[in-house]
């Protein structure tokens, strides 16, 4: 379970988060939803010990990613906002690397680089280098080496950027196989539609605190609404920095 209580972060005047509070369990997928600079990056990124909260805490399974780093992440799979390739690296070789850097030893590493690339229906790119990969590929080995280690918890920073519909399906068939073996998924979106057809949970986040919480069905009850795009818009008074 990833607990998040209380977490404040500020950027000089900024206030970017401000007391946000929510959990996301096992076997769920939690969504967290906000406008443009709802604070949904700084809490990920404070989940998973990129940044330091001012207070509150961010506990994975208990341990606190700012205090333990390597025992936090040893359990997450992490798709971070801005990520970078080895231009020079074949995609199978940056996901080995990541295989290697959780500790899996040759043999078993190589079988779950090969089922991630698999997974993520990368065969056909998995041995070139990633000079000249459009952004959908750099995205999909991204995916792949946040995941080649079976984590207990995943965490993704808008994972459908740049992805087109056949990639999309994929991830979210990928999410739902996940969270079926009992991970904790968080993801960060702007879209509607992924979020309504995902999310066991969504967290609706505006100025860093959780402005409504619940599945979509609460959400539009609790606002009188039948979409969650509308229901949103109630949430938080204003339809800025959303897509459906
Ligand atoms: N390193 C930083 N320095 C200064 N301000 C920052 C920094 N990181 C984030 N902020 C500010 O904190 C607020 C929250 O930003 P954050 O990136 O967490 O929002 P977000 O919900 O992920 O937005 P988006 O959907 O646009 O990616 C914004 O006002 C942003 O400008």
């Amino acid at each position: 379970m990833i607990e998040v209580t209380g977490l404040r972060k500020q950027f000089g005047e900024v206030v970017a988060l401000d007391g946000l509070t929510f959990t996301a369990p096992e076997g769920q997928i939690t969504g967290l939803l906000g406008p443009n600079g709802a604070g949904k990056t700084t809490c990920l990124r404070t989940i998973y010990g990129l940044l330091k909260a001012d207070s509150g805490h961010a506990l994975i399974d208990g341990i606190d990613a700012s205090k333990q780093p390597l025992e936090a992440r040893r359990n997450i799979g992490i798709f971070p906002d801005k990520f970078g390739l080895y231009e020079r690296l074949t995609a199978r070789e940056q996901v080995a690397y990541f295989a290697a850097l959780h500790g899996l030893e040759k043999q078993a590493g190589e079988a779950a680089v090969q089922q991630a690339l698999e997974r993520l229906d990368m065969l056909a790119i998995a041995d070139r280098k990633a000079t000249g990969f459009s952004q959908g590929q750099r995205m999909k080995v991204a995916l792949a080496q946040a995941i080649v280690h079976s984590p207990k918890h995943l965490i993704l920073d808008e994972p459908s950027r740049g992805l087109d519909v056949m990639s999309t399906r994929i991830l979210r068939e990928l999410l739902r196989e996940l969270r079926g073996q009992g991970t904790s998924i968080l993801f960060s979106s702007h879209v509607m539609q992924e979020v309504a057809a995902l999310c066991d949970q969504v967290v609706v986040v505006a100025k860093g605190k959780v402005a409504a919480q619940g599945t979509t069905e609460e959400l539009c009850a609790q606002t009188g609404e039948t979409a969650l795009e509308e229901a949103f818009v109630k949430i938080i008074g204003t339809d800025e920095g959303i897509a459906a």
